[in-house]
């Protein structure tokens, strides 16, 4: 199932979470007029009886076109941003057991990042440079604490090689 990309926009990525960036975000002027604020991007959920915690995830090239599982994070929201400016790819699915022909490719600039709400089925993180780097917010724990996956049979598949 050969995957088409659409744009990331607020209202086509709600469904699965959050679209942070600066478009549209209320803002204000700090240090005399020097800086700009963008304010409440999104609301974490680390979920019950847990901190939120930053990380950062490295994420290198996937080495085919080939899309073969979708992983979970059933108990917080997962909150990615990248640290870099190079445009990046991200896949998601509603369902329980999401097929191929249930997944979303989302194009996203880089001064995109998103928030999945607990639960949303997403690919590991997809990029289109050898490596990118990406801020993550995500519940504290031991590192892939409650990650749930399942393989996509048949897979996607990225439009490009
Ligand atoms: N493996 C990987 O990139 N995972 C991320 O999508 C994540 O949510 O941690």
């Amino acid at each position: 199932m050969l995957l088409k990309p659409e744009p990331l926009l607020p209202e086509s990525f709600a469904p699965f979470g959050t679209l942070i960036e600066t478009e549209d975000a209320e803002r204000c002027s700090l240090g005399d007029g020097h800086a700009t604020l963008y304010h409440r991007l999104a609301r974490i959920d680390p979920g019950e009886g847990a901190s939120a915690i930053v990380s950062i995830i490295r994420a290198r090239r996937w080495p085919n076109r080939m899309l073969e599982r979708l992983e979970r994070h059933p108990k917080s929201t997962r909150t990615l941003i990248p640290m870099t400016t190079e445009d990046w790819v991200l896949v998601v699915a509603h369902g329980e057991r999401p097929k191929a022909e249930d997944c979303r490719l989302f194009h996203a600039f880089g001064d995109q990042g998103v928030q999945y709400d607990p639960g949303i089925w997403h690919h590991p993180l997809l990029i289109l440079t050898q490596s990118q780097e990406f801020l993550l917010i995500e519940r504290d724990g031991a590192p892939c604490e409650g990650l749930e996956e399942i393989t996509l049979d048949p897979p996607a598949s990225l439009p490009w090689p």
